[in-house]
């Protein structure tokens, strides 16, 4: 499969890395100069399981794209808040059937992918997997994980690409499925950065040490429950207890990691993805006259954090 990952930072690195050796035609385009430059000069530098490699992709700064190019997806993988722009620089490599998979943290990616490309080849979902950048030219690749993704409108063909990219995904061990409802797992995955990525980005904690601390579960609940109730209105019905368990599972299975929210505020002292997660709930709560009080006082305590910590 021919695919281009539109932001390479740690996460856009594990997924270009893992299709580029899967035998994929991979190229890499990212917003960042520093970056760009590493990866033109060395690679796709990681620390994969262990294990140091170094991959050649051909790489694109976001605005030096060749308009000429042809790719079968384009993955997105940027921080939520410069999607918007990063969809707009590569829609001169769209043509009729490139499609569009954003598999990124935060709700309501589908609305800004719509505003530029038809809803048929707009693909969406999520990962499991952990990845953090050690250096602008190097990501460290450790833990298990997983994505699930599909075509937010059903139909053909998008169905049967959405299992082509399935199937891509898997064989690169990427441990990909294929969704009921995409934005049911955008919520789901939602409940599990509203919670772990915003409290262990407050506390200063990776997720097994928030886990064993005596309030979590409650803080825990408190917040899926704000999601649910947001999701409900938007004709999403998430089952409270299985969410919940989802979260806590990270304790255990990806307990050693610090999520990505804590790696840009604390460690790289970035602006976060707050108002895509518990954000996104506060303001979706005002708008259909329901209280979020834990997301709003979330929400408001991480901008606290980033005014603090001068987050650019
Ligand atoms: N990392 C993870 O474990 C996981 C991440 N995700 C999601 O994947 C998406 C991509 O995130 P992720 O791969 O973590 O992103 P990264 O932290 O790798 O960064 C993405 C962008 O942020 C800017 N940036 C990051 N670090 C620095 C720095 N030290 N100095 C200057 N600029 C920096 C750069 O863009 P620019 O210069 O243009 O601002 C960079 O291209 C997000 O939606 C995230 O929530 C999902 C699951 C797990
Ligand atoms: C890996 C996980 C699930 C941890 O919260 C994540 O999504 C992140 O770090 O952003």
């Amino acid at each position: 499969m021919k695919v281009t990952v539109a932001g390479v930072g740690a996460m856009g690195t594990r997924f270009a890395l893992k299709l580029k050796q899967a035998g994929n035609d991979v190229t890499v385009v990212d917003g960042w100069d520093e970056r760009v430059a590493a990866l033109k000069q060395g690679g796709l530098r990681a620390n994969l399981d262990g294990e140091e490699v170094a991959v050649d992709v051909p790489v694109y700064g976001q605005k030096e794209v060749p308009h000429d190019l042809h790719f079968d997806v384009v993955l997105f993988f940027t921080k939520s808040m410069q999607l918007e722009q990063m969809v707009k620089d590569m829609l001169p490599v769209f043509d009729d059937d490139t499609l569009a998979l954003c598999l990124m943290n935060g709700i309501g990616h589908e609305k800004t992918l719509e505003k530029y490309l038809p809803k048929n080849r707009v693909f969406l979902g999520n990962t499991m997997w952990t990845a953090q950048m050690t250096r602008p030219d190097h990501v460290l690749l450790e833990d298990d994980g997983s994505c699930e993704l599909r075509n937010v409108e059903p139909g053909e063909p998008q169905d049967r690409r959405a299992a082509e990219l399935v199937k891509t995904l898997d064989e690169a061990g990427l441990k990909a499925r294929l969704l009921d409802d995409p934005r049911y797992s955008v919520f789901r995955k939602g409940c599990v950065n509203g919670t772990l990525n915003t409290l262990c980005t407050l506390f200063e904690c990776n997720l097994e040490e928030f886990g064993k601390t005596s309030r979590a579960h409650e803080m825990v609940v408190g917040v899926v429950k704000e999601f649910a109730a947001v999701g409900e209105k938007e004709g999403i019905h998430l089952d409270v207890d299985e969410a919940v368990k989802h979260v806590e599972d990270c304790y255990r299975v990806i307990g050693a990691h610090y999520p990505s929210m804590y790696q840009d505020l604390v460690k790289n002292k970035r602006r976060t993805e707050i108002d895509y997660i518990n954000g996104y709930v506060a303001r979706h709560g005002k708008k259909y006259g329901l209280a979020t009080p834990l997301c709003d006082l979330l929400t408001a305590e991480l901008h606290t954090k980033e005014e603090l910590q001068n987050a650019q």
